[in-house]
């Protein structure tokens, strides 16, 4: 017996799954609980420790999710939107800090969690560093100083196995921007720009999306002027940023009062 927090990593074999795992073996403020996989997966009843290539962990890799949360203290959660969803009422019945970090998520998806944060707390973030939190709280600065002369542009670039865009990270930079110029990102949003597509909109927030190779993640939020343009920029070269505030999240989560939380809130920006 411990008294270190359990922590359970859902998508188990996924890039950030097999980060977090690594994280949380590394920590000496946790301890690892359980891995879970969807219904169906190879690793699925493997020993985690030799799924990922390595010496046997004694942590079973499981798909069902529910018997994993039990007795577990946090659920960290980097997988697909439906799965997200599943896992919220589950870590809600099972006393559970619910670190999410899957993005993709529609505005109804998003109001799927809400029942599960009335129960437990719940910490949702397109992005966990500490780094891009910075920059949205520096976005809606500078976005509060500037007039609508300077035209808002974020711009994205993924690796080519990314499924979803605009990213999780640019659509909180578009929020900081637009909660920055005191509009809603819903009114002037403008995504997917192709063909004849007008003149700018002046008071848009654009949004563009470069998919290849490796890239990990990196977001620029562009305001450009007559005759000068400021760039705010962050680049992510390892996956082990989003994991470590991932971790920092669902041990600040211990003993909170249940709701819905962000980086923001945990990281005391
Ligand atoms: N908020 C943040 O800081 C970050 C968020 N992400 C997001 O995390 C998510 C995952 O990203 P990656 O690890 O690159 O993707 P990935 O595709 O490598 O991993 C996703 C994993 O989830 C598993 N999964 C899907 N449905 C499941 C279910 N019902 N039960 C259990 N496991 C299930 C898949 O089998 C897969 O192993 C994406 O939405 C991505 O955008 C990624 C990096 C940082
Ligand atoms: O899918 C990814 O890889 C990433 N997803 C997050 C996002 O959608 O912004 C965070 C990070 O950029 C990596």
């Amino acid at each position: 017996m411990t008294d270190k927090p359990g922590i359970v990593i859902t998508g188990a074999s996924g890039r950030m799954g097999q980060m977090l795992i690594k994280t949380v073996l590394d920590s000496d403020k946790a301890e690892l609980a359980g891995v879970v996989e969807r219904e169906g997966h190879d690793w699925v009843g493997q020993d985690i420790g030799i799924a990922m290539g390595g010496a046997a962990l004694g942590v079973v890799v499981t798909d069902d999710a529910g018997s994993a949360f039990a007795g577990a203290q946090a659920v960290i959660d980097f997988t697909a939107p439906q799965a997200t969803i599943a896992f919220s009422k589950l870590a809600a019945e099972a006393g559970c800090v619910h670190v999410i970090g899957t993005t993709g998520m529609s505005e109804a998806e998003i109001a799927q969690l809400d029942p599960a944060a009335q129960d437990t707390v719940l910490v949702r973030a397109g992005n966990m560093s500490l780094g891009v939190n910075l920059l949205v709280q520096l976005t809606k600065k500078v976005a509060a100083a500037l007039d609508e002369d300077f035209d808002i542009e974020v711009i994205e670039a993924h690796h080519h196995h990314k499924v979803d865009a605009p990213s999780g990270t640019a659509l909180m930079l578009g929020e900081a921007a637009a909660e920055g110029r005191g509009v809603a990102l819903a009114e002037v949003s403008d995504r997917g720009r192709d063909g004849i597509t007008g003149a700018r909109k002046k008071g848009d927030i654009g949004f563009s999306a470069i998919r290849g190779g490796d890239i990990v993640g990196e977001h620029d939020v562009l305001f450009a002027a007559a005759g000068e343009r400021i760039v705010l920029r962050h680049m992510a070269t390892d996956r082990a940023i989003f994991a470590r505030g991932a971790l920092k999240a669902a041990l600040w989560g211990q003993g909170k009062d249940a709701g819905a939380y962000d980086m923001i809130d945990v990281l005391g920006l």
